[in-house]
């Protein structure tokens, strides 16, 4: 089994012809774990849905690929491309009125490529009663049978759209451990929607950022941090050093200052840093997330 490649192209998806989705060209690529990152209402949960063929598109197209699909194929009203995907959202698709072990009977049935034995593993160290109606489990149970489900799938393409918020702190670390055991054994593609950033930013490999429907920026991870730069020293050197790039923030300590920057530092730059002194150190992917989709943000299309 490998994972699933996804390809959106010019894709839109609209309420009411208010936009959700507009025009997002992405290639999310197989046997990786991605993050899914924007704010409130920027998109993710329609882009889930979309990939996972629960909604339709109203312009443009999903296209997933490799695996045992092979061809491009689109998901939506495809029960093959579906089976091979695992949408597993925080409002829980799960039928409260029927105990665990029903639903996780069910979920084999469903899954092609379904772990008992992982399944069985998840229950006992999240310790969910399988006796127990879903709708009697607490909040955080609902959330950790969740992603039970959606690791023990084993689908070659799993999203996880913000289910594991309503774990503590522990269960999510129990579940991160998890993820991370899991994909190394068996790779596939795995999708993590999240405002979160920090939380998950150690595991992922690659980030696609949404604001308002739009595509911020879609990178590697290492290469996005490497696209950020603090910069520190007496306020003129810095501000000489800053002047062509684009400032992301900026903050005055006296004669000294510190500039977050976003944007190539090529050699000639960083050796001219030295030598006036100044300090170039990294930045956190949440802090580059945070400036990309706040309001005066510096946009990549704008670039
Ligand atoms: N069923 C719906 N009917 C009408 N508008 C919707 C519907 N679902 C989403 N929207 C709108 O589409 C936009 C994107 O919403 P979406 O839920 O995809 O964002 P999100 O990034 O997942 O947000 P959050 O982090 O708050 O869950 C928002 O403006 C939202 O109000």
């Amino acid at each position: 089994m490998s994972g699933l490649g996804v390809t959106t192209e010019n894709l839109s998806v609209r309420f009411g012809g208010v936009p959700a989705l507009d025009g997002l060209d992405l290639r999310l690529a197989p046997d990786k774990i991605h993050g899914l990152l924007g704010r409130n209402g920027s998109g993710k949960s329609t882009l889930a849905a979309t990939l996972s063929g629960f909604r339709r598109a109203d312009a443009g197209r999903v296209l997933l690929d490799g695996g045992d699909l092979g061809e491009p194929r689109e998901p939506y009203e495809d029960a093959v491309v579906t089976s091979r995907i695992c949408l597993i959202r925080e409002s829980g698709d799960l039928v409260a009125s029927e105990p665990v072990r029903h639903v996780l009977d069910l979920a084999s049935s469903l899954r092609p490529y379904w772990s008992a034995d992982l399944a069985g593993e998840l229950l006992d160290r999240f310790e969910i009663p399988v006796r127990k109606k879903v709708q009697k489990l607490s909040r955080g149970k609902k959330s950790a049978l969740g992603v039970v489900l959606g690791l023990a799938s084993r689908a070659p393409l799993t999203i996880f759209d913000e289910s594991y918020l309503g774990m503590d702190v522990p269960s999510r670390n129990l579940f991160y451990d998890a993820l991370l055991a899991d994909y190394s054994e068996v790779p596939r593609t795995i999708v993590l929607s999240t405002h979160l950033v920090s939380e998950v930013s150690a595991l992922l490999e690659e980030v696609v950022i949404l604001d308002n429907g739009k595509l911020v920026t879609q990178s590697p991870v290492d290469a996005l941090r490497g696209r950020g730069a603090s910069i520190v020293g007496p306020v003129a050197a810095v501000d000489e050093l800053t002047s062509g790039l684009t400032v992301l923030a900026e903050q005055r300590l006296g004669g000294t200052k510190s500039t977050t920057v976003f944007g190539d530092l090529d050699d000639p730059l960083q050796a001219k840093a030295r030598s006036a002194g100044l300090e170039i150190g990294p930045v956190g992917l949440q802090e580059l997330f945070v400036h990309l989709t706040g309001s005066t943000a510096a946009k990549e299309s704008d670039r």
